[in-house]
């Protein structure tokens, strides 16, 4: 008989027990195991993770731990703490988890610590002189607003992370993020600003992005429109980058220069000084709050062994039916107005890390990371939800409930949450033909046409779901939420075998964009092919 490698024994073992449990609807799995709720859980406060609804048995989670285990992802996880190069094809360290209060799992060199801290300290120091008003306009007023240019990664997650915590303001400090290059929208925004009394911050790690480049000048001229003095400029521009000297080049003084460092991947810096415009918002204790959340959910996923490791299961989890159930897609649907934004932001996370095709040798993969999105609940009930439940295309699905809602409306809290879990046994559940049959008899209906009807009202239910419940819009939570998922994305790069820290694929389209910008400006289209010449000479620029 052929040797089979380890993998591949692996492999089969996994395909058998997705053949197994696809036999069964998930009711039936229910009813085979009615403990389902208390064995497929996870309580790593502040959240709580339930996948008894999800298409699995015990067959497949031991099978998914030994491929976990077969593809090292303890020590993956142990080289990213303690400081390798895992990002290998741009020679970096991945150290986002050091900004977080972690030192002790990260094994970062003394100076580094130092200059880590250093810069946290600074960057606090500036957002409390900010707040309380020791540090002044360059006419002696407080800044009451603030302009926060940069796109990606030093965007998302500080612009994010103010909305959901909007009840946490510790000051009354508005935030406006320009990060889209539309000039309607700076025209808008530069209207109701009034540059006295506006701090204008630049985030960009490499200081090269092309948006945030073009967006800086546009807002220093309307600065300068007002105040040509270079003093004004020292008191109202912020550079949050690792390339200092760039700024300073840009006008922007040392003192109002805040690092990052490249062993902080963009989508992964909101922990950074990219946090500042965030940190004005929520001020010093909320940020520090933020970071400890990170550094608890740091800790479980070093600590706990595999089987009960959150990241690790929701990364076991999203692969068993990636990979063996055949989704592709991944819902994510808070139930709160406050994380609307969070599908945007875990989709940067999640599809620039691991929307690559080859491995670390650089050979081919079947596989790489779900396509991600999502909306708040409920109004995604009104929108998507619909296909979810009745066509023929599948998705994984987390929902994401917050356990408190605001006290003064209970009865929205209540919707709220009974909505969302309410969506998660929907889709489990279905509908079967007899029962809409029966419905439909039981409200007066006659039998033909209840027969009818009843095959447009089934559904066939079945669709497996993670509910993640936070305890509350806390800094504390939402850190403790977001390290999940940059963990959770790490170990399906890790499974998937791919590098889940650089972003080649982005970089064709910032190459495209300059030639069309430069043919635009040239007039010269002929070196481009038919279909994008015809479409710029219809616009006519
Ligand atoms: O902070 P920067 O260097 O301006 O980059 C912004 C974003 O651009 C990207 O390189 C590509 O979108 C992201 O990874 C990054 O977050």
């Amino acid at each position: 008989m052929p040797q089979i490698s380890i993998e591949q024994s692996l492999h089969n073992s996994l395909l058998n027990a997705a053949q197994e449990v696809q036999k069964l609807h998930l009711l039936e799995l229910f009813q085979l195991q009615p403990t389902r709720a208390e064995t497929y859980r996870l309580d790593v406060s502040p959240i709580y993770l339930d996948y008894s609804k999800q298409a699995l048995n015990q067959q497949a989670i031991e099978g998914l731990i030994a491929l976990a285990e077969h593809k090292n992802l303890a020590s993956a996880r142990d080289a990213m703490f303690q400081g390798d190069a895992i990002n290998h094809t741009e020679q970096r360290a991945v150290l986002h988890t050091a900004l977080r209060n972690s030192e002790r799992l990260n094994k970062v060199d003394a100076h580094t610590a130092a200059e880590i801290e250093h810069t946290k300290q600074r960057m606090l120091n500036f957002v409390d002189g900010i707040i309380n008003q020791s540090l002044l306009g360059f006419t002696g007023k407080g800044i009451t607003d603030v302009i926060s240019i940069g796109i990606g990664g030093s965007f998302f997650g500080p612009k994010m992370l103010q909305s959901a915590l909007e009840e946490q303001r510790a000051s009354a400090i508005n935030v406006h993020y320009l990060a889209n290059i539309d000039g309607a929208q700076i025209k808008h925004m530069l209207k109701a600003l009034n540059p006295e009394t506006t701090l204008i911050i630049v985030a960009s790690k490499s200081w090269t992005t092309a948006e945030t480049q073009l967006n800086a000048d546009a807002v220093m001229t309307w600065f300068k429109s007002h105040f040509s003095d270079q003093q004004a400029i020292k008191q109202h521009w912020v550079a949050l980058t690792a390339k200092p000297q760039q700024a300073q080049a840009f006008g922007i003084s040392s003192d109002y220069i805040f690092p990052l460092w490249d062993f902080v991947g963009g989508r992964y810096s909101v922990w950074s000084t990219i946090g500042l415009p965030l940190a004005l918002s929520i001020g010093r204790e909320g940020f520090e709050s933020l970071l400890a959340g990170a550094a608890s959910m740091d800790k479980h996923f070093c600590e706990a062994p595999l089987n009960a490791n959150m990241p690790v299961m929701l990364a076991l989890i999203g692969y068993w039916q990636q990979v063996y159930l055949g989704y592709n897609n991944l819902m994510v649907l808070p139930y709160s107005h406050g994380l609307k934004a969070l599908p945007a932001y875990l989709q940067q996370l999640d599809m620039e890390s691991n929307g690559k095709s080859v491995n670390a040798l650089g050979d081919e993969i079947a596989n790489s990371g779900p396509i991600l999105w999502g909306a708040e609940g409920t109004n995604c009930q009104h929108s998507f939800m619909q296909l979810l439940h009745q066509g023929k295309q599948k998705a994984m699905v987390d929902f994401i409930v917050p356990a408190k809602g605001d006290p003064h409306y209970p009865a929205h809290h209540n919707m709220m949450v009974a909505n969302g879990l309410a969506q998660a046994q929907a889709l489990m559940q279905g509908k079967t033909t007899q029962q809409a049959f029966d419905e439909l008899i039981a409200s007066g209906e006659d039998e033909t046409s209840a027969a009818a009807l009843a095959k447009h009202k089934a559904m066939p239910g079945n669709t497996g779901s993670n509910t993640l419940i936070i305890d509350a819009l806390s800094p504390f939570t939402l850190g403790a939420l977001l390290a999940l998922y940059e963990h959770k994305v790490f170990c399906q790069g890790v499974l998937f075998g791919i590098n889940s820290f650089d972003q080649w694929g982005v970089e064709l389209g910032k190459q495209l964009g300059k030639t069309l910008m430069s043919a635009i400006e040239t007039q010269d289209l002929s070196q481009l092919d038919p279909s994008t010449q015809a479409l710029l000479k219809h616009i006519n620029l």
